[in-house]
């Protein structure tokens, strides 16, 4: 049980009607769950208005309701408290009901436009190695210790990741590692939490359908650092056009990393190939078994991080070195006979492409061919559908559009905007099949021995959407078989 005026504390309130001093039971953000002396928060969203179930929730056992507008019909015995901002509200109220979980672990926050499930799950790996035990909140999955739990978002809701915290804290875990993501920080699921260090990545094109402009977007990531506390760290990466933008208010501690421009972390790149990347992280060599360019950003950014959080250098590299990729970035599959190789990965933003394709590109030789196999998610920003199809078709041999979640969209008419963006000279590379098992399986047959398939944007998933349903789907599984069946 708890009292209702101590989850208050933090919150601004504009008004109160009723007693704060009743005990409560739960807290909920969704009618549909309130039972029996609940507290209900009413949230204004995008598709609906949480303050039109209020009457519902009072009807369910709500004993509090906490909204932005108080009701014309006010109930006896229920207590309303006006807010400002009622997810701001939740957040704060979330932390005070599961008792300050993140005050009571080291939580890193990553954030940026791409890398954020590799480097958190990475840093995940990287303490579980060294003897920690380690939380993590990421799009793939979430970790309590060894315990699996499935995720839902990228950033879950402040209730949910709360609750994980409060799970970390009753299991002994040291360390959390989370992704803060730009609709996270935009609508408040990380206020309030007590962060001991941030990372940025890169920023670029994504999710100007949310934010309505790229300088907005820029700002509200660059919140999640003016908000951090003093004691904490901000590492930012200085080659990013935006990196040094992130550190510009921030009173957490600041440390920079790089290739390029100076940095209190250094790389250099000395070897880059199918089987890894050779770096030498502030004179010091190590062997990843991860690939790529933007690889080299994403292991000196855990190397950094793990140092800052008091890692000694040589055990760091020696961990580093034993990383393997995360699920669907960069995973790769040979076949047996004929030596295709089929690489899945998550790239779904025309920079994540631009740099998965550049890193083949880098790596094959000119016999081979690279065939892309890409779709666009319904749903979500269509600007970048165009730029997509341009990278692709420019950066690859030859080019499959196809579906990747259509959602609650057309499949074709989601196509047809990725096909705008090809420029004339690429139009004979590229074919669209709509199905996309159809559209891997078109790949497997045009592809001849010691070609590269590409699939990308849809990584680890193991659904598609499509109308609004989801269906069994994985994209490494299906090559997987396709390979298997061709005995060319
Ligand atoms: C655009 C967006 O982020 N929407 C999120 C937002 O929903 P919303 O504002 O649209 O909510 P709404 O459906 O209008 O409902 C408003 C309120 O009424 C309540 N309600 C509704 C119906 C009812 O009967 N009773 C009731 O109380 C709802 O519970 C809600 O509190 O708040 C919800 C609760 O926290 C989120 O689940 C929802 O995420 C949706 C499902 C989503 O798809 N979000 C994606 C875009 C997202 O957040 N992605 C990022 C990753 C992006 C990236 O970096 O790649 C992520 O962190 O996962
Ligand atoms: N540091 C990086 N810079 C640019 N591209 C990257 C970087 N790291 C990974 N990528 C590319 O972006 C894809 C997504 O990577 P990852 O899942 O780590 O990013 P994310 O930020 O978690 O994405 P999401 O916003 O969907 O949660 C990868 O499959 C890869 O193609
Ligand atoms: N976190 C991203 C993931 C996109 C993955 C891609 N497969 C898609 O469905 O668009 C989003 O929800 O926008
Ligand atoms: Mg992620």
């Amino acid at each position: 049980m708890r009292i209702l005026k101590d989850i208050l504390y933090k919150v601004s309130m504009e008004s109160v009607v009723g007693n704060t001093a009743v005990a409560i039971n739960n807290i909920h953000f969704d009618s549909r769950k309130v039972e029996m002396n609940d507290v209900f928060v009413a949230i204004t969203g995008t598709v609906s208005n949480g303050h039109d179930f209020i009457e519902k929730a009072i009807n369910q056992g709500a004993l509090v309701i906490i909204c932005e507008e108080l009701p014309t019909n006010i109930v006896n015995g229920v207590t309303y408290v006006q807010v400002a901002n009622s997810k701001e509200a939740l957040a704060f109220m979330a932390s005070n009901f599961y008792e300050n979980p993140s005050d009571k672990l080291k939580l890193v926050g990553v954030t940026g436009t791409n890398g954020k499930t590799t480097i958190a799950t990475l840093l995940y790996d990287l303490f579980t190695k060294a003897g920690f035990k380690v939380g993590l909140l990421s799009t793939v999955k979430v970790m309590v210790g060894d315990t699996l739990y499935e995720a839902v978002r990228t950033t879950p809701d402040s209730l949910t990741i709360n609750y994980f915290l409060a799970e970390m804290n009753a299991e002994g875990v040291e360390y959390c590692f989370m992704e803060v993501s730009s609709h996270g920080i935009d609508q408040h699921r990380t206020t309030g939490l007590e962060f001991a260090g941030g990372i940025f990545t890169n920023l670029s094109h994504d999710h100007l359908d949310y934010h309505s402009s790229f300088a907005e977007y820029r700002d509200v990531k660059k919140r999640f650092f003016d908000e951090l506390p003093a004691s904490a760290f901000a590492l930012t990466n200085v080659d990013d056009k935006n990196g040094e933008v992130m550190l510009q208010n921030t009173n957490a501690k600041q440390y920079k990393y790089g290739l390029k421009n100076y940095a209190d972390y250094k790389a250099q790149i000395l070897e880059n190939q199918f089987t890894g990347l050779l770096l030498k992280i502030n004179d010091q060599e190590v062997w990843s078994r991860l690939i790529g360019n933007f690889n080299a950003y994403n292991i000196l950014a855990i190397y950094s991080a793990a140092e800052l959080l008091g890692l000694e250098p040589l055990e760091n590299l020696k961990f580093i070195s034993e990383l393997h990729s995360v699920n669907g970035r960069f995973q790769y599959v040979i076949s047996s006979e004929v030596k295709i190789t089929a690489i899945v990965d998550y790239a779904h933003t025309p920079d994540a492409l631009k740099n998965v394709l550049e890193t083949i590109n880098a790596i094959r030789t000119k016999n081979e061919e690279l065939i892309t196999v890409v779709g666009c998610g319904g749903d979500r920003d269509r600007t970048k559908r165009p730029k997509m199809g341009h990278i692709a078709s420019a950066l690859s041999s030859k080019v499959i559009f196809t579906s990747d979640n259509p959602r609650t969209e057309d499949p074709d008419g989601i196509i047809e905007e990725i096909e705008n963006g090809v420029e004339p000279q690429n139009f004979n590379k590229t074919l669209s099949v709509t199905n996309r098992k159809q559209a891997i399986k078109t790949a497997c047959q045009m592809a001849k021995a010691n070609d590269i398939i590409l699939i990308a944007g849809k990584g680890h998933e193991t659904y598609q959407e499509i109308h609004g349903e989801k269906h069994d789907f994985d994209d490494l599984k299906i090559v997987s078989e396709f390979l298997k069946q061709l005995k060319k």
